[in-house]
């Protein structure tokens, strides 16, 4: 039906099923479709000529704009929790009062730091983050067809604008939902805004209540893209949901977690850099135009 379906990341447990929910979302047409995506390592690349690739915390943490001192801090922050947020023997129960205290502790270390709203474009520019191959077509495609994209980010809001902003993406149909900073009238790093959103509290439900995401509500087929369990979640609470085609990446520990992921995302990819899949199942709910 599909023949990116057929490449060699692609690994679905019950096959079968994502045919029929495929034809189903068709069926009902496009104009019933949203697409709810986590942002780090799932629209963004993981690796790159075999390094590592930053999230959008790392932007910030490996730029000119954090001093030496800080930047080891963070560093050390990363090397104990990244660890603990990819280890498959914890429960998410076990790891959620650790990952608060990471972005608790790397937030604080980046208001101390004085951050200049005006030099976000610029630590951008001079990064080495990366949109997944084929993002243009994805992006252009949804945009085209008037499908509503709502990037749901445990990481910072302002700098992933900025990334696909800079990367000549960020359409009208795009709704950022992340972690914001509050500047000062002198456009100085305060705060930030609300309430955290860290990998396991990601739920659309809660923003459906806010009103500005109402029309979200006569799109009762969901196609949900993320990178961790965490992400999961993104989509409760979209009421009346009549179809969620759940694709996961799957970038680190790939033996370990391969097996959990099977069992919970409807299709995973595995160690795939780029947005292929993702936007052949597009094309075909789109009806290939
Ligand atoms: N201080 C931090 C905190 C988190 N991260 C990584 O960011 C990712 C969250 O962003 P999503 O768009 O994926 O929600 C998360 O997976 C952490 O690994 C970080 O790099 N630094």
């Amino acid at each position: 039906m599909i023949r990116e379906l057929s490449n060699p990341s692609v690994c679905m447990k019950n096959p079968g099923k994502v045919q029929d929910i495929l034809l189903s979302m068709q069926k009902a047409g496009s104009n019933t479709l949203q697409v709810i995506s986590d942002f780090d390592m799932t629209l963004t690349r993981f690796a790159f000529n075999g390094k590592r690739c930053p999230t959008c915390h790392n932007i910030l943490d490996n730029s000119r704009l954090i001093d030496d001192e800080c930047k080891l801090k963070l560093k050390d922050l990363l090397n104990t929790y990244y660890p603990i947020e990819i280890d498959p023997t914890r429960s998410a129960e076990e790891k959620l009062p650790l990952m608060v205290e990471w972005w608790t502790q790397a937030h604080e270390l980046l208001i101390q730091q004085k951050i200049k709203k005006d030099a976000l474009v610029l630590a951008v520019q001079e990064s080495e983050a990366k949109l997944r191959e084929g993002y243009q077509f994805f992006f252009n495609h949804l945009h085209e067809h008037s499908i509503p994209l709502l990037i749901f980010s445990a990481g910072i809001g302002d700098v992933l604008e900025e990334v696909i902003r800079h990367a000549g993406v960020f359409h009208s149909n795009v709704n950022v939902f992340s972690n914001y900073m509050k500047f000062d009238e002198l456009g100085v790093l305060q705060e930030f805004k609300g309430e955290l959103i860290h990998i396991y509290n990601k739920r659309e439900g809660a923003l459906l209540n806010t009103g500005h995401f109402r029309e979200l509500r006569a799109r009762p087929n969901v196609l949900l893209l993320g990178d961790s369990l965490g992400d999961l979640t993104m989509a409760d609470g979209v009421q009346a949901m009549e179809n969620i085609l759940k694709i996961g990446f799957l970038n680190d520990k790939v033996e370990d977690r391969r097996q959990t992921y099977m069992d919970s995302y409807d299709i995973v990819l595995i160690q795939d850099e780029t947005l292929e899949v993702p936007n052949a199942i597009v094309r075909f709910l789109t009806g290939n135009k």
